[in-house]
């Protein structure tokens, strides 16, 4: 047997795996590097971080992946040159923080890696009759295998896709595994660059779970704010939306867009919300000379009502739910009091009363795959086909061959 076939299936059979869960997400602010030990398998998986850093991307690697992000047209020769070098930049990272943390690679069992997504395509935004769902992660597992010297798993949504999903969201066999409550009705809430949630049953009936995008998150407020402050990144606490008004007219129109009319469960990405999605409803409003706090006033309340709106369409008022927040969204504070005022029978929390640190959770869902790959028991496979779950074990294996 080779001896890396070797060494995973030793690592397949051991109770518990040193895995660093990696994700770059739509916002691009940085690689989320979690050092998770993970304790068996399926329904008894249990999941201790570690380790936990956001290493910041440098201005120059947004440029370049800002280069090929989210766009109809792109140069081909960049995207073939970006699949291995920001591989290689993740890679840098992770012996960075390894050598931070003094832990050495042999140590660590796994690497599962999410990659930058560069275009999300499901049928429903390219809507071309011939082809399917799509979607492009790239960073290329074998390059982050041999740079790091540690067995990878990367490019989790293609099985997803090929087992008829949308490739999106994933969050779902994560937080059914590891923050399903018996007794508890729970929204696993992560407002990322886009918004999303996962709802758990208090039965833990796995046929009641789904999962669904709601739209945008932080993406158009990050977009904006680099556009009219670019000393800033984000809307900081959500201090420029306080000092805005909504603007009625605009929200009106940005709303109309029929993503929000489609069913659960949808996926969706910065490609729809976008610059242009936002200047036409700027234009069909007639609100070009709009003020800039009032444009990220009215931005942010876009977001929390794709947020309230889906959770009200899809529970009925009297359920007491549990709405566990996530992601970098939840540091937005006019976002959150927003979103909480209009949710009154909802009981707000954040990930971090579950033992995971809210920015650290979708880096930890990653890890959480890949030890289901490795180690899982596929009679214990969770899915919820009927609402575009598939039951399947997703990610390929690369070995840094020695
Ligand atoms: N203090 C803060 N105030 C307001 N917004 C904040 C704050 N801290 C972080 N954010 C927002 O969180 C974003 C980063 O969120 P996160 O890392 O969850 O996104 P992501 O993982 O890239 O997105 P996705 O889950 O869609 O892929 C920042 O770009 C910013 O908009
Ligand atoms: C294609 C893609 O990268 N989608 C991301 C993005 O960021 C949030 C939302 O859009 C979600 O659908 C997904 O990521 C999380 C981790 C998911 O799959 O659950």
């Amino acid at each position: 047997m080779h001896s890396q076939i070797e060494k995973l299936y030793k690592i397949a059979n051991k109770k518990e795996r040193l895995i660093i869960g990696l994700m770059s997400g739509t916002s691009l602010d940085g690689l989320d590097v979690a050092l998770c030990r993970i304790t068996n398998s399926g329904p008894e998986t249990e999941v201790k971080i570690l380790k936990f850093e956001t290493e910041p991307f440098n201005d120059s690697l947004k440029a370049e992946v800002r280069k090929i992000f989210a766009k109809e047209q792109i140069n081909f020769q960049d995207l073939c040159l970006l699949n291995p070098w920001i591989a290689l930049q993740h890679g840098h990272l992770i012996n960075e923080c390894l050598k931070k943390w003094q832990i050495t690679p042999d140590s660590i069992d796994l690497i599962a890696s999410h990659g930058q997504t560069v275009l999300h395509a499901p049928k429903r935004l390219h809507q071309q009759s011939n082809f399917g769902n799509s979607t492009l992660q790239i960073g290329d597992g074998d390059h982050l295998a041999v740079k790091t010297g540690i067995i990878t798993v990367s490019d989790f949504r293609q099985k997803h896709i090929a087992s008829g999903g949308e490739g999106a969201p994933l969050a779902v066999y994560g937080d059914y595994l590891i923050f399903s409550k018996r007794g508890e009705e729970r929204i696993m809430l992560n407002i990322g660059g886009i918004a999303n949630f996962t709802y758990l049953s208090a039965d833990l009936d796995p046929d009641k779970v789904f999962s669904t995008d709601v739209g945008p998150g932080n993406t158009l407020i990050d977009v904006f704010v680099r556009k009219f402050y670019p000393q800033y990144t984000y809307d900081k606490d959500g201090e420029i939306a306080r000092s805005g008004k909504v603007n009625i007219e605009l929200l009106k129109e940005l709303k109309s867009h029929s993503f929000f009319v489609e069913d659960f469960p949808k996926s969706t990405g910065p490609e729809l919300f976008s610059v242009a999605y936002v200047e036409k409803a700027l234009q069909e409003s007639k609100n070009q000379h709009i003020n800039p706090e009032d444009l990220l006033s009215t931005l942010t309340q876009l977001s929390a009502d794709s947020i309230i709106t889906s959770i009200k369409s899809c529970f009925e008022e009297e359920k007491p739910l549990h709405v566990y927040s996530s992601g970098g969204g939840i540091h937005n504070k006019e976002l959150m009091r927003r979103i909480q005022v209009e949710l009154p029978n909802c009981i707000f929390h954040s990930t971090e009363e579950l033992g995971i640190t809210p920015d650290a959770k979708e880096a930890v869902l990653f890890a959480v795959l890949a030890n289901e790959l490795v180690a899982g028991k596929e009679d214990s496979l969770f899915g919820n086909p009927a609402r575009e779950i598939p039951k399947v074990t997703m990610g390929k294996i690369s070995f840094p061959d020695k």
